[in-house]
């Protein structure tokens, strides 16, 4: 793959430390995990696997899989106190807030004292996260109050088993594991980068992750794949996505869900979301949604050499699988706190505090002036 120019603003194209978890735009696809390419595991893994490859440093064998998920299968259940915190937040917070707050507080209840600890923390995260979200979204639009230690036997069958109050299809669940999977981990991304900074204080592991989380919100990161659904639901066929896109660009807008900061003409992940995205739409008896995303991506490429990000095809196939879009960019969650707490551990493991330094573009000098006399 061609590199990209890289330069200029955001740190861009400067190496600011190292890493053994991934590559980003540099050899096969583009994205590999530990060497794995991304393309091998959205086809042949499980996401507790690619879990298990980020944080352990090697695949695990069978019998290591089947004691990995039992573990993470164990660990759903919610403290009470962490139930009553979720219970307080409003039915309009959004549910990035939700996740934020929720990390927070099992920070609070299940405080890492230790590093060596940090294992069980981040497995405990990654088991409870789905039951954090939909725990507090049934109960907030339902006002129920569900049991979250179900025995769907992945996290991602969980999370839909939990949202919609039965077991998913196999189509669903398969569809759920590739997507943690292509979500899992990237390199120095913003989200990560938060999360190795606070783990350069030597801060603890909810702090990192719940960091993280507040910068994953954003929609130049990963709440593009929210707004990139609201873009495509505004369209009911694909020659009114090509006028919308066409006078979006002339304004000058940005469409959220294409382009990238590293990646030059593709991002791997859009090609294998997008064949999920089709299976879907086809399952459902799609006419619109698939074909105006379609018709999005010919137009951005033809205009403006633009492509898909992971995001962008996504927006569609959560979308078919019944899930409401607020809920889009907790699921990156979900799955990115496997690759935030694999840089987190590498960082703890050759550790120096990350503080780079400024161009100075303030006055020179400045005479105090008393407060009465301003
Ligand atoms: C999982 C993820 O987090 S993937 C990223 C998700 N984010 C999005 O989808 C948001 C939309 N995309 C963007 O805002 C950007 O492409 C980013 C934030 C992802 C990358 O930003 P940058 O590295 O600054 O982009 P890059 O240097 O390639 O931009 C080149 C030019 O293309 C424009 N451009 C880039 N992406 C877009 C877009 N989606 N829509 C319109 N124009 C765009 C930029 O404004 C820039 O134009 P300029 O030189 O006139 O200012
Ligand atoms: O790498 C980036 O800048 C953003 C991204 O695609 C990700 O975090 O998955």
């Amino acid at each position: 793959m061609a590199e990209k120019q890289l330069g200029g603003a955001g740190l861009r194209g400067q190496v600011a430390g190292q890493t053994a978890l991934c590559t980003v735009g540099q050899s096969g696809t583009g994205l590999t995990y530990r060497g794995y390419d991304i393309s091998d595991l959205a086809e042949y893994a499980q996401f507790e696997e690619v879990a298990y490859l980020l944080l352990r440093g090697k695949l695990p064998n069978r019998q290591e899989l089947n004691d990995y998920t039992a573990k993470l299968r164990k660990l759903r259940a919610l403290p009470d106190a962490l139930k009553a915190v979720l219970e307080q937040i409003p039915k309009n917070a959004h549910p990035m807030d939700v996740m934020r707050t929720g990390c927070s507080m099992l920070g609070n209840l299940e405080t890492e004292e230790d590093f060596s600890e940090q294992d069980d923390k981040i497995d405990r995260m990654l088991a409870v996260f789905p039951s954090i979200i939909t725990y507090w979204y049934r109960f907030a639009h339902e006002g129920v109050r569900i049991e979250t230690d179900g025995d769907s036997e992945s996290i991602g069958g969980h999370f839909l088993e939990l949202l919609h109050g039965k077991k998913p299809s196999e189509l669903h669940e398969r569809v759920m594991n590739v997507s943690l999977i292509l979500y899992a981990e990237h390199e120095f991304n913003a989200s990560t980068f938060t999360a190795r900074v606070c783990a350069s204080t030597l801060s603890d592991i909810h702090s990192c992750v719940t960091g993280a989380i507040g910068t994953l919100r954003g929609p130049l990161h990963g709440g593009a794949n929210e707004a990139a659904m609201a873009l495509i639901e505004k369209f009911k066929t694909p020659d009114e996505a090509e006028q919308g896109l066409m006078g979006m660009l002339e304004r000058k807008e940005k469409i959220m869900g294409f382009g990238h900061a590293i990646y030059r003409e593709s991002d791997p992940r859009n090609a294998i979301i997008k064949k999920w995205s089709e299976k879907l739409a086809k399952e459902v008896g799609d006419e619109v949604l698939y074909p105006v995303s379609v018709r999005c991506e010919d137009v951005m490429w033809r205009e403006k050499k633009l492509f898909c990000n992971a995001d962008f095809f996504h927006a569609s196939a959560y979308h078919f699988m019944g899930i409401p879009t607020e809920l889009f960019t907790p699921i990156f969650v979900m799955s990115r706190v496997s690759g935030w707490t694999a840089h987190v551990k590498e960082q703890r493991e050759n550790n120096r505090i990350i503080r780079p330094s400024a161009d100075y573009t303030g006055p020179a000098h400045s005479e105090w002036v008393p407060i009465d006399k301003r």
